[in-house]
């Protein structure tokens, strides 16, 4: 069925032409490669090909700025870009000019034949297509590991539409700065960014910061208040650490997505909303749901695209960069220029980063303050790292996870045992340990209500009765 199908690459590199061809030569497809894009485009004119694969920078013209032309002339062929300079900006070029996918260089070769097969058969779509590019302000994300890659290409895609955004990342790791990228390279960067963080806002606050209110609607309501939804109309609201959200608040968000207007507090007459939303949070939202601090329903109103930020540990290619950007950042802002030599890059590669590209950027920053020689060395940066650990700023550190929890209280524990482990039943005595104090908190979290503890605990509420007999937990009455 492929023998149909022709297939035009362009690229000046005769062994990726090489490469390109043999591969979809084998997956029957019919091959023209140039290394020309004046080539290219007399095929294209001629009406040739099914799908396009360009290269960007070929000697006579932009394989990105061919992208428009093609699709002026022919809106149906299928443009793949590929890039070998895999920045942020070439993806959003490559997706604000109409190419159907971005391939930054190298990929595999799988990876391509996937999307080769789905651009020659995925239904078409109203290709959404800005003549102008979104320049916004010159805001740099850095990184090129395949896992940057990947988010790139995401937000390159979702800047030419209005989708909802959730980005989920531990503390840190650039969840703002994504959703500035959102706004500054997407369709709404000439209207406003407003961002509110639910986590800062006092809950009773919560619904008239986000939706203003009327004079007198509460004690202290002196005069009217403007909301975020309305400050924001025309742009982009950012809902940051939106797992804080009170109950109450949430459910009138949802009421808001679900009919695109709001009321202000105190206030009777409907406003459209016109915002595009982009949440963010460090939680857990499905476990948040299951303990039943976060409405299911709002999480898929809000959980229409995800992006997951991986965090610093898990793309270690990105320090040396990302330590050159904070450094470079440190010196406009009037710090001493400073280097690092590989022992310094070495040293960093092997922290844990548990406050990931901040605290990166905290480290650079006190290194090009207080360190005197201008390059810096490994001895230099362990010496700062040991120094910084039990002073870490509590705000720069992403939470424990209960996995951490447990883990330093079974290390003391052991450690604390003056005849070394006791050697029988321990994975039964420990399981059977963890039990009491749990059903402990939960019941004191709920203040004694039963129902909600079991909730919140995913337990039969009858099993819940079960277990406080046996483990003869006090009850609290007229609570339950
Ligand atoms: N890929 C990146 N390129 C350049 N700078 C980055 C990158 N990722 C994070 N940063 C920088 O690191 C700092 C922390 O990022 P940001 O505030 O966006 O994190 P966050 O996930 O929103 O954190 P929190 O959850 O604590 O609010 C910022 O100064 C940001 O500019």
């Amino acid at each position: 069925m492929n023998e149909s199908r022709t297939i035009l690459v362009a690229d000046d590199d005769r062994a990726i032409r090489t490469v390109l061809s043999q591969a979809l030569g084998r997956a029957g497809y019919t091959v023209r490669a140039t290394s020309s894009a004046a080539t290219l485009w007399r095929w294209v004119e001629e009406g040739a090909g099914d799908l396009v694969i360009t290269d960007v920078i070929m000697p006579d013209e932009n394989g990105l700025d061919l992208v428009p032309r093609i699709k002026r002339i022919r809106p149906d062929l299928r443009v793949v870009v590929m890039s070998a300079q895999s920045t942020f900006v070439t993806a959003v070029k490559a997706a604000q000019r109409g190419a159907f996918e971005y391939l930054p260089k190298p990929f595999d070769l799988k990876e391509l034949l996937a999307v080769v097969a789905r651009a020659l058969t995925a239904p078409a779509a109203a290709m959404p297509q800005t003549d102008e590019d979104a320049e916004g302000e010159r805001l740099p994300l850095i990184g090129r590991s395949p896992a940057m890659q990947e988010i790139y290409r995401t937000v390159a895609r979702l800047t030419t539409t209005d989708l909802t955004v959730m980005i989920t990342g531990e503390s840190g790791t650039g969840k703002e700065l994504i959703s500035r990228a959102l706004h500054d390279y997407g369709r709404r960067r000439t209207g406003p960014f407003v961002a509110i963080n639910m986590a800062a806002i006092p809950r009773e606050l919560i619904e008239s910061e986000l939706f203003g209110h009327e004079r007198g609607a509460f004690t202290g309501a002196l005069a009217r208040g403007v909301g975020r939804f309305e400050q924001a109309a025309g742009g982009t609201l950012f809902l940051d650490e939106i797992g804080d959200m009170p109950p109450e608040a949430q459910t009138r968000l949802l009421r808001v997505l679900q009919e695109g207007e709001f009321t202000t507090v105190g206030g009777r007459n409907p406003v459209k909303a016109n915002v595009r939303i982009v949440a963010a949070t460090h939680r857990d939202l499905r476990q948040a749901i299951r303990q039943g601090m976060f409405r299911e329903d709002l999480f898929y109103r809000l959980n229409v695209v995800p992006i997951r930020l991986p965090p610093l540990r898990e793309r270690i290619e990105d320090i040396p960069l990302l330590a050159r950007h904070f450094l470079d950042r440190a010196k406009a802002s009037g710090l001493p220029g400073k280097q690092l030599d590989q022992s310094a890059i070495d040293r960093l590669r092997q922290h844990a980063w548990p406050g990931n590209a901040r605290e990166l950027e905290n480290l650079m920053r006190r290194l090009a303050a207080l360190y005197p020689q201008e390059v810096i060395s490994g001895d230099a940066v362990h010496a700062e790292l040991m120094e910084a650990e039990p002073l870490n700023d509590p705000e720069s550190r992403s939470p424990e996870t209960l996995e951490q929890a447990v883990e330093r209280h079974l290390t003391s524990f052991v450690a604390a045992q003056k005849d070394g482990l006791p050697v029988r039943d321990l994975y039964e005595r420990v399981l059977a340990e963890v039990e009491r104090p749990l059903l402990r908190l939960a019941l004191a979290a709920t203040r004694g209500n039963q129902i909600k503890a079991a909730a919140m605990l995913g337990l039969n509420r009858n099993t819940l009765r079960k277990k406080i007999r046996e483990l003869d937990l006090p009850v609290v009455r007229g609570l339950s």
